[in-house]
């Protein structure tokens, strides 16, 4: 668990505070997603929790320990930290560089050489292939694995991702999207992400935060704030089209009807995203689903708006 409690940054010569009494909690196990404009205070928060940059004033707890009063480097090794540009060494080894905290952390070399090849794994690089290779002979995609692998490394309880695929095409981000996503939560970490990309922070976070000039301007579950924008702000950072991005968080089962529908049934995790690109790729109003049933055009509708979320923004808070 991560708990900030009025946390605040000042900067020498700033009019406003970078962060300006930041109260968030992210339960254990759970990820959430920052996002805000340029400027508003996401990577200062992020690294104000892994004492980075030291807070001007607030509290801050991690796993239930007072966090500001910890050695800060001590600190830093029981948090995994993954950042855009990756800063692996370049003149180590794959293997080197995962290895970088467990060897901070005084473990034996063969616990050390054991968790390397797990992580390796773990994060879809083949240890045979990679453990000996240099950075500079990875594309980018496999150099940000190594450094989701070298953030779980130490088993951190926590892990602090900073744009973590903001350096790889699309293609190669949406995968890695998915499957360090299923590994976080397998693994029960709590996460805290900065990210600019509105869908991967609703895709990574169970939920977001949105900062306005370094104060939070929403926190919210990612489908109830893209349903419930809670000021003009938010809504219009979220953009016109928050519903559409919401039916991608909504499981196409939760609008299952008795209807009958022709043609290939949609696969068991899809979304209604996926259901109403079907319906529009089919010219169909109705699409079944794996175990019975369709979902229909009305069905969508209904499942992708609902009656409360129709109450649209419901004033600054
Ligand atoms: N070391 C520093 N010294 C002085 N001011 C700083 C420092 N680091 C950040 N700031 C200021 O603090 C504010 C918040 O910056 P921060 O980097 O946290 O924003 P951000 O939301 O992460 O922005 P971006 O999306 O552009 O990365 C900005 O006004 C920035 O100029």
């Amino acid at each position: 668990m991560i708990e900030l409690d009025g946390l605040t940054k000042r900067w020498p010569g700033l009019d406003r505070a970078a962060v300006e009494d930041l109260t968030l909690t992210v339960p254990e196990g759970t990820s959430c997603a920052l996002i805000g404009p340029s400027g508003s205070g996401k990577t200062t928060t992020l690294r104000m929790v892994n004492r980075l940059i030291e807070p001007s004033g607030g509290r801050l707890r991690i796993a239930g320990q007072d966090a500001l009063r910890q050695d800060p480097v001590t600190l830093r090794r029981s948090i995994g930290y993954v950042i855009q540009e990756v800063g692996l060494f370049p003149h180590w080894s794959v293997a080197e560089n995962v290895a970088t905290v467990p060897r901070l952390l005084g473990w034996a070399p063969a616990r050390i050489a054991a968790r390397v090849e797990e992580v390796l794994a773990l994060t879809g690089l083949d240890p045979d292939r990679f453990a000996r290779a240099r950075p500079h002979q990875l594309s980018g995609g496999e150099r940000q694995r190594v450094g989701v692998a070298r953030a779980l490394a130490g088993d951190p309880p926590v892990l602090l991702m900073d744009e973590p695929f903001g350096a790889v095409d699309p293609v190669v981000r949406g995968r890695l999207q998915e499957e360090v996503l299923r590994l976080l939560r397998r693994l029960r970490k709590t996460v805290l992400i900065v990210t600019h990309d509105l869908e991967e922070a609703v895709r990574l976070g169970d939920a977001v935060a949105v900062l306005r000039d370094g104060r939070l301007a929403q926190h919210a579950p990612a489908a109830a704030l893209l349903a419930r924008p809670a000021s003009a702000f938010v809504a219009e950072f979220l953009g016109h089209d928050r519903l559409l991005k919401r039916l991608a968080l909504i499981p196409a089962a939760a609008a299952r009807t008795e209807a009958s529908a022709a043609g290939e049934a949609l696969p068991p995790g899809a979304s209604l995203r996926d259901a109403l690109a079907a319906m529009l790729a089919r010219g169909a109003a109705a699409v079944p689903l794996a175990g019975g049933g369709a979902v229909t055009w009305e069905a969508l509708l209904g499942a992708g708006t609902g009656a409360a979320d129709r109450a649209g923004i419901e004033g600054a808070s």
